[in-house]
Order: C-alpha cells, then structure tokens, then sequence
C-alpha cells in the first residue's frame, strides 16, 4: 500500500493535512519532526510533506534530518515546512516585516504544482489563489534549483518548487479549510505528483483488520469496555466480527450516564447485536469515591481509577481472558505523542489516556487506532451499527461527573439528566429549512449543572433553585470550536420544558464562548 510520511514541527493544525490525504484514499501516518532517517527509510514512504509550526527555523531546534531529501521521494513543506525546506537545502529565511494572519490572495506564477488549480483570475489576466496565512517569517533566497511559482505583495515567495527533485513548499496552509483550492491541491501532491495508488477504504480495511485480530488474539478471550459511545461500539462490533464469542464487553454504569443510556446500550448490543455485554452496575462505588471531591482533576482521576479497577475484577472473572480492547482512535494517540513532543500543558486528563496501571496484566488491543473519527463512523456503516449510533455525538468517560460543576451528588446527576435529556429531545425534534435536525447540525451539545441558586417566580410563589447551562457546538475535530447558533425558538421551547417539567431548576443559560479560549466541556 502506497503512504504518505507526515513531520509535525508542531503546527496546531497538522493532523487536518492527515484527514486531507486520508480523504483522498491514501495511507498516511503523523511522526515527529525528529523521526530518525532509518526509521523513515523503514516506512518507505511514497511522498514526505513537513508540516507547519510555531517556530522559525533559523533559530529553532526543530530540525529534521536533511537526510530525508535523498530518499528520491516528493517532499511538500507547508509554512515552518517550506522554510525549514529552504535553509535546509542552502536559501534563506528572516523574520518579515509584514505578517500575514488569515486571508491572502496568492498569484500562482508557474503551474507546476498547481496543476492549473486556481480560484480567480486578475483584472490583468493572472490566476490568484486564495488561502489562508499564518506567519511571520518568510523565504528570502531561494535554494538552488528552486523556482517561485506563487508569489503575493507581503510574501514574494509564497510557493516553490524544484521540479527536477519534485521538491515544493506552500508558505499558506492547504490543510485548512480556508484555502478553497486547499484539499484539491493536497490531493494533487499525494495522487499526480507522487503518484499515490487511492486504495485505503474501508471495506479493504475491514478484512484486514479481522484478519489482524483473529491472528493476534489467537483463542485467548477479550474484554472491552463498552461505552455506548461512537469509538468503543464501532471496536465492539469489528472484535465482534473477528473473534465473536471470545469478545465479552464491559458496560459500566458509573451512575453518571445520561437518561435511559443503560438500557439502550444492552438492547443494542446483547440484544441485537448479540455480542456478550456484562453491565456493572458500579454507581455506589464511583459516587462512594466521589463524596466531598469538587476539583475537577480530582473527579477525573478518582473515575478514571475506578474504571481501570472494574475492567480488572471483571477480567479476572473470565477464565482465559489476556487482552484489554480499547476504543483509542488516531486522534487520541497524536494528541498523547504531541503532548510529549511538545511539552504542552494538561488542560484536562482524558480518562482512558496514560491511565492503566503497570499491574494491568492484559495486553492492549487497540484496532481503530489508525482511524479518524469520520473514517470510524464510516467503519460502523460499514460493519452493519445503526446510523442513530454510529452518529451520536461524543459523551465524555467520565460522563455527568464533568458536567456537574464541583462535587458531585446523585439529586444533582438525576435533575441534570432529565434537563440533558429534554435539550436533546428539542435538537433531535427542530429541523433547519432543509430538514435536517439540530442534533446532527450541532457536532455535541449537553447540558450543565451549576450547583448555585437563584430566585425565581412561578405560579406567583418564590422560588430559589439551581440553573442549567446549555451548550452546544459545532467543530470538525474537537480541538477547536464554535459555539452553535442555535435558534432563539428551540432554545425557548428547551428552557421553558427544562424549568417547567424538571422541579429543582428554575433559570436556563446558554454557553456562548468558543474553543478556545473556553473548553468544550465545562470541566
Ligand atoms: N461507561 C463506560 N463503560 C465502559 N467503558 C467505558 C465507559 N465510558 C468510557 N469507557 C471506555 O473509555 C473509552 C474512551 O471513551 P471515549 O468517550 O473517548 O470513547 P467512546 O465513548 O467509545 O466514543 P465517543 O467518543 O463517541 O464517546 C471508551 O472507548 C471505552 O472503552
Ligand atoms: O472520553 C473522554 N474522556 C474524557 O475524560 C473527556 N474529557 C473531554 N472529553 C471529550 O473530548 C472533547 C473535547 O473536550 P474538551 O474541549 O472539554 O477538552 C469533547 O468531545 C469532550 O466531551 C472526553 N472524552
Ligand atoms: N505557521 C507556521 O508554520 C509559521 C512558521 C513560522 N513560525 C513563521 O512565523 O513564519
Ligand atoms: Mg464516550
């Protein structure tokens, strides 16, 4: 199969360059700037493209090895990838006196790259790109060899290349969004420019994946903990298609899972889909653990803990049980690679990342760990898992236990329930004038406890009750997002059925701050 090799020097954006070659069929993986010239050599990759970062390269450690550019293979720098590129390879970058942020118009001066991709054409007849910016830096001599095929006024060198070696680099980012042209263009580089072969889908990777499964586990027997969430059903269904029986899943009801979720996880699973699910009923041990507990850290380390020793009893209820599935996607494992590399700052430990215990005698089994969500929900499509479910939105591990603000308690978690529940009866119940729900066009939405009282009136009599945050948002990736604008009419119908029919709350707020500098949820 053919690949891509991807080097993050730390963009914030680099695993969308991933999504953007994988939406176009072909195999990529993320590594390092500094991945060691063997290893890459080992990958064999069919085309190498640097990633953008935040530094600049003429006083940055972030160097890769030069080496990489006598492996004959295509090589695409992006922005810090570009002019690391470029000094690399003997031209020159300096600091610029004009910075671009955001929009920027780009002249495409030679069509080599651009295969005559282009957005507008000038008054005067030139085709104009148009893309989106984000530096300060920029090439100020070009290396030998080296043509300028794109240029603007505030960046003379907005794109390069060296035909001859098939080396180029695109000072704008392709990856995002707002480059129109941006996808077409990647999409050029990986399939004409490298000549990438378009053969990582789906149902190739399903055969594969079962056959990889089958041969790993052998006849030993799997435990999985089931969520009821996208990414460990989607596993549950392709261990299930592998190694059927030898699966027995391990739904844990932790007491902070949303109204009826319990019930609608084992009807699915045991009851349709016929795969083995234990549910642990696990309420009084994670709320025993959780009294008195307001910090947020705290809450999520005590259930993290909680879950690992779950999964360990019930193993050692099976008699040959040696393997631990997990739920963990392509995401989850650059965001624990990046915070290594890049020294970032927890903002929040995820429940299931870096929490196993070095006494967990049980092997990892870990099959979607190459995907993306999308390519996750198209996995579940394809392997049979009801639309409703594969495109759920995502629901924390530790559940009720982040939205409800400090210490949590069980009339806190059942009020918040029943609030959550009517909020996403309303987003499934309101369509846009095309006929598409607010659940679907919201990418997570939820409701909030807020352990503070406030006055209110209903039936001409005070009251003095708790309030209920909602929040909604849309994102492609979670990294970052944009809180919904959701309709005043949905939100009124939501507010006025929350405060009528869930005594204990009198006042509804709505969430309008974006990620960042806010999180999505809200501990
Ligand atoms: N209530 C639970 N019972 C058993 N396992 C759980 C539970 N909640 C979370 N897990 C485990 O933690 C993993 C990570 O949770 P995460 O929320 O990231 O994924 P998910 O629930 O499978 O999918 P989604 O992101 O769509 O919610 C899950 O894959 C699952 O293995
Ligand atoms: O499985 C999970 N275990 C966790 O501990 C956890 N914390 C946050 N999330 C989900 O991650 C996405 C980003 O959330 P934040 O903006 O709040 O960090 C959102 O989709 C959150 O719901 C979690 N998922
Ligand atoms: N986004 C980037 O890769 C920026 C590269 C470099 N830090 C600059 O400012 O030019
Ligand atoms: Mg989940």
């Amino acid at each position: 199969m053919d690949k891509i090799l991807i080097l993050d020097f730390g963009s914030q954006v680099t695993q969308l360059i991933a999504r953007r070659v994988r939406e176009a069929h072909v195999y990529c993986e993320l590594h390092a700037y500094d991945m060691p010239i063997d290893e890459i050599r080992a990958f064999g990759p069919k085309a190498i493209i640097l990633s953008g970062g935040p530094n600049s390269v003429y006083e940055s450690d972030y160097q890769a090895d030069p080496a990489l550019f006598e492996l004959n293979v295509p090589v695409l720098g992006i922005c810090y990838g570009m002019q690391w590129m470029a000094q690399a390879l003997g031209g020159r970058v300096e600091s610029g006196s004009v910075r671009e942020f955001g929009y920027a118009e780009v002249f495409t001066v030679a069509d080599s790259l651009f295969g005559g991709i282009f957005d507008k054409t000038s008054p005067t007849g030139e085709h104009l790109l148009e893309v989106w910016m984000s530096h300060g830096d920029k090439v100020t001599r070009l290396p030998e060899g080296f043509i300028v095929i794109g240029n603007n006024p505030a960046c003379p060198v907005a794109a390069m290349a060296d035909e001859k070696r098939h080396f180029y680099g695109m000072q704008f980012h392709p990856e995002v969004t707002h480059t129109k042209k941006g996808r077409e263009l990647l999409h050029r580089f990986v399939l004409e420019i490298a000549g990438c072969k378009p053969s990582w889908t789906m149902p190739n990777y399903i055969d594969e994946a079962v056959a990889k499964i089958r041969e790993q586990v052998g006849d030993e027997e799997v435990i999985l903990g089931l969520s009821g969430g996208v990414d460990s059903s989607v596993a549950a269904a392709l261990i299930h298609r592998a190694i059927g029986d030898q699966l027995t899943c391990v739904f844990v009801d932790h007491g902070l899972l949303r109204l009826n979720e319990g019930e609608m996880v084992m009807d699915m699973f045991a009851n349709n889909l016929g795969v083995k699910v234990i549910r642990v009923n696990a309420e009084a041990d994670f709320m025993g653990k959780l009294v008195g507990v307001t910090d947020p850290e705290a809450k999520r380390k005590i259930i993290g803990a909680e879950f690992v020793e779950v999964f360990q009893t019930e193993s050692g209820k099976l008699t040959n049980a040696k393997w631990l599935a997990q739920g963990t996607i392509y995401p989850d494992v650059i965001e624990s690679a990046g915070a290594k590399t890049k020294k970032a700052h927890t903002i929040k430990s995820h429940h299931n990342v870096g929490g196993l215990p070095e006494t967990l005698n049980l092997k990892l089994l870990e099959p979607l760990r190459e995907l993306f969500k999308d390519e996750v929900r198209e996995l579940g499509v394809a392997l049979g898992l009801p639309h409703g479910m594969v495109y759920r939105h995502p629901f924390p591990g530790p559940g009720l236990g982040v939205r409800i603000l400090g210490e949590v308690k069980k009339d806190y978690a059942d009020l918040l329930r029943r609030a959550d529940a009517i909020f996403i009866e309303e987003l499934r119940n309101t369509k846009d004038e095309n006929g598409i729900s607010w659940y679907d066009k919201t990418s997570q939405a939820f409701a909030v406890f807020l352990p503070v009282k406030s006055v209110g009136v209903m039936g001409d009599g005070r009251t003095y009750e708790y309030v209920v945050a909602l929040r909604a948002v849309v994102t492609s990736d979670f990294m970052t997002a944009h809180w919904a604008e959701l309709p005043y009419s949905l939100l009124g119908r939501a507010s006025n059925r929350i405060i009528n029919e869930v005594r204990g709350i009198n006042r509804v707020v709505y969430d309008v701050s974006g990620k960042p500098p806010a999180t999505i949820e809200w501990e």
